[in-house]
């Protein structure tokens, strides 16, 4: 068991953070060895497992990101932007694997983890799950067999707690549409829609959010033409086929060089 990579979950209190705790501690293929939390949080200083309201697990939650990441093999870090940006730096410097699942990064966000992939192994989805990831590649192909006769419309809907929109799986399916169509998404996306907006635009890329309740998270593409029309969706109804998927990349990491990939490289579904 000692030789199996050692992995740190960033976030430990939060809903990801716990399910990748547990997942974690169920897998004989890595080892908990680390949980962090943000500074002056009551769960600072107790046993996670205990503090997750279960038997103690012998791993102490830490306020000091610095020290545990230093001993990781992998940081699975399902946070917030700044967060995730802070953990990248450290796992530049502990020369580990870095799984980010954390959405609603901005480009500069995202700018910011680029010098961190010189050292740190950064895989980083907005969707981790398998059925996603495949719906990205299905989304990029049937777009790129239709024409813009087709709108297409990514709908999502998520729990009410959930705090960027929309959704990183919906940018993602968005810009696999913009992909399959062979053009940028930032010319044709059309962020929800309200008041005189005028006719939809032929070849934009429509989003909405729906936010309710528990929804653990859901996506549909929506192809409509005159006539007729296509929907792909993908339900997820449980938090665990999101960290099964980072345990999956954090072990898919290991002893890969330094640099950026995302879960098409880490499930083998990247066709270009
Ligand atoms: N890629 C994927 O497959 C998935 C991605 N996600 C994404 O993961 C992220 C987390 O989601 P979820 O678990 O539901 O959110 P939660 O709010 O339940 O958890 C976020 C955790 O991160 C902690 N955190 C936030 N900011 C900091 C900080 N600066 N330093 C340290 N810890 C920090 C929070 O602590 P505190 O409570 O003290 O703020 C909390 O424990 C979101 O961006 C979400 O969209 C979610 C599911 C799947
Ligand atoms: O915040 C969530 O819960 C989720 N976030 C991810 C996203 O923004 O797409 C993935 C999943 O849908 C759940």
């Amino acid at each position: 068991m000692s030789d199996v990579p050692g992995i740190v979950v960033t976030g430990a209190s939060g809903r990801m953070g716990q399910m990748l705790i547990r997942t974690v501690m169920e897998s004989d293929r890595a080892k908990l060895v680390g949980v962090v939390e943000r500074e002056g949080h009551d769960w600072i200083g107790q046993d996670i497992g205990t503090a997750m309201g279960g038997a103690p697990l012998d791993v102490t939650v830490s306020d000091d990101p610095l020290e545990v990441i230093a001993k990781a093999h992998a940081v699975i870090d399902f946070t917030a932007p700044a967060a995730t940006v802070e953990f990248a730096g450290l796992a530049a410097q502990a020369r580990c694997v870095h799984v980010i699942g954390t959405t609603g990064m901005t480009d500069e966000d995202l700018a910011k983890l680029k010098p961190a992939a010189r050292h740190a192994t950064i895989i980083r989805a907005g969707n981790m799950s398998l059925g996603v990831n495949l719906l990205v590649q299905l989304t990029k192909q049937v777009a790129a067999a239709l024409d813009e006769d087709f709108d297409i419309e990514v709908i999502e809907a998520h729990h009410n707690q959930k705090v960027d929109a929309p959704s990183g799986t919906a940018l993602m399916l968005g810009e696999a549409a913009a992909e399959g169509r062979g053009v940028s998404l930032d010319a044709v996306s059309d962020r929800g829609r309200d008041g005189m907006t005028g006719k939809r635009e032929r070849g934009h890329i429509g989003f909405h959010a729906i936010r309710g309740g528990d929804i653990v998270g859901e996506h549909d593409v929506l192809f409509a033409a005159a006539g007729e029309r296509i929907t792909l969706r993908h339900v997820a109804s449980d938090r665990a086929v999101f960290a099964r998927g980072a345990l999956k990349a954090a072990l898919w990491g290991q002893g890969r060089k330094p640099g950026e990939y995302d879960m098409l490289d880490v499930l083998g579904l990247r066709k270009d």
